[in-house]
């Protein structure tokens, strides 16, 4: 092959991409048999809870951004998944449009004030209030309980060793960040690189180490 090939990758288009190794490690409904595509000027949908009779309904008026599972305790997962699917949206775009009488709050400790149905559990979205905070302005909702199609795939997988403290074996790790890789979500233990480094620097500002 010669140095231009190489350079530009000649032959590469032809190449097959590896046969998946962990396709019987289950990360999520959503992500587990192909991941639905984003819709170019998708504007927002209805999520509903699993209650057969009076659901919670909440309108997310707005596409959704840096959609991931998360691993972690204290995010709401469908029944046998160990993830949970969540993305962020201005709380501005979130009004509880029915049955809004049925929400409790789940931790009002946490940072993340998550509105949870009392029938049947499913968190409604996660509000962060503290106005100090750097995701201030943000509501972490579930677009899984949503009919539409369209909505910003996940990108990334946050919090994954902290599946173990659910009670996931810790020999499993390997498997399924393999799955997790093979999938096109980066595993990480916190948040992704782009959502740390907002973090960051936020803390930064505001201790006066940058303007
Ligand atoms: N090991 C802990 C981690 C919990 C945690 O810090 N979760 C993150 C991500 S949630 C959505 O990505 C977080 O920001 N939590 C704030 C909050 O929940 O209020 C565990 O697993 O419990
Ligand atoms: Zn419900
Ligand atoms: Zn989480």
């Amino acid at each position: 092959m010669g140095l231009l090939d190489r350079l530009f990758g000649a032959g590469q288009e032809t190449s097959a991409p590896p046969a998946p190794k962990y396709q019987h490690v289950k990360i999520h409904p959503q992500v587990d048999s192909g991941i639905a595509p984003t819709k170019d000027g998708f504007a927002g949908g209805t999520l509903t809870c699993k209650c057969q009779t009076d659901p919670v309904v909440v309108r997310v008026g707005a596409q959704t951004a840096h959609n991931h599972v998360c691993g972690c305790t204290k995010c709401w997962k469908p029944k046998g998944a160990i993830f949970s699917q969540v993305a962020v949206v201005g709380s501005d775009k979130v009004t509880v449009e029915q049955n809004a009488d049925k929400l409790e709050l789940v931790d009002a400790s946490a940072t993340i004030q998550r509105h949870a149905c009392k029938g049947c559990g499913v968190h409604m979205y996660g509000r962060v209030e503290d106005a100090g905070h750097p995701f201030h302005g943000l509501d972490f909702v579930h677009t899984e309980l949503s009919q539409e199609r369209g909505w910003a795939t996940p990108e990334f997988a946050a919090f994954v060793s902290s599946i173990i403290e659910a009670g996931v074996d810790p020999g499993r790790m390997f498997e399924i960040r393999g799955r997790l890789n093979e999938i096109g979500l980066p595993p990480y233990d916190c948040l992704s690189p782009a959502l740390m480094d907002v973090i960051a620097t936020h803390v930064a500002k505001s201790k006066g180490v940058l303007a």
